[in-house]
């Protein structure tokens, strides 16, 4: 379980999240949707452990993520802007040397299965700096899913995919979904996975402006959001 309890983010004069607080259930999948500038990367990074709130707490499982350490690091899957891969180590390598980091068990195996989910199969030896975005972003996948994490977070992970690529992420998201994992995935595009989570946040200017069960159809969600935010999605 991951509780945000008054979560508070300052950077200079700028208060850029404002007392936010929300649990996550252990297998739930949740969508934070919000405009741009609402706070969604800032609030993603702080718990993506990448960056610390200014005032507030976050635990996982239990624990607050700043006396977790590695343990709980691990437990983190992460894609976010930053793909963490290697430009010069081809694709196999790259997931071998993330794979070793995490001490992920039956390495060689494990690394032809994910490479297999995202349909990189043929990119196997090739070095990532000749890789498209759309690869990057599946190689991204990839490397996330190597160590079978409990908790995923995903930041905008549509971002750059072409439709047989985004046919892949909602099979993953599937996938982690049916395997009970933990799913957080921040995004302002409400076409692509928002109908695969269980409950939906929305962001606006910093501040929580709404968190519900998942118990609507696109129009009635765009609706929402358009009161909400005062904009159209
Ligand atoms: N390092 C920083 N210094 C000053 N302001 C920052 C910094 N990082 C973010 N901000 C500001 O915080 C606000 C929220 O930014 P953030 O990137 O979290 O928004 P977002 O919801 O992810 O937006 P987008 O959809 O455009 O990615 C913005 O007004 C941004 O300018």
């Amino acid at each position: 379980m991951i509780e945000v309890k008054n979560v508070t983010k300052k950077i200079g004069d700028k208060v850029i999240l404002k007392n936010i607080s929300f649990n996550v259930e252990d297998g739930q999948f949740i969508t934070v949707l919000g405009p741009n500038g609402a706070g969604k990367s800032t609030l993603f990074k702080i718990l993506s452990l990448l960056m610390k709130p200014t005032s507030g707490v976050i635990k996982i499982n239990g624990i607050a993520v700043n006396e977790g350490g590695v343990a709980l690091r691990q437990k983190l899957g992460v894609i976010s802007h930053n793909s963490f891969l290697y430009d010069s180590l081809s694709a196999r390598d790259n997931l071998l040397f993330y794979g070793k980091m995490y001490g992920v068990e039956n390495l060689e195996e494990r690394v032809r299965e994910v490479i297999q989910q995202v349909g990189l199969e043929l990119s196997f030896y090739q070095q990532v700096k000749t890789f498209s975005r759309g690869m990057l972003q599946r190689l991204t996948i990839a490397r996330c899913l190597l160590n079978d994490p409990e908790i995923v977070l995903f930041d905008e992970p549509y971002t750059g995919l072409d439709q047989q690529a985004i046919d892949i992420l909602n099979n993953v998201l599937r996938t982690l979904k049916q395997r009970k994992r933990t799913i957080l995935m921040i995004t302002h595009n409400f076409e692509e996975g928002v109908e695969l989570s269980d409950r939906i946040l929305i962001l606006n200017r910093g501040q929580l402006v709404f968190d519900e069960a998942n118990l609507y159809d696109l129009k009635s969600l765009k609706e929402i959001y358009r009161k909400k935010v005062g904009i159209s999605a």
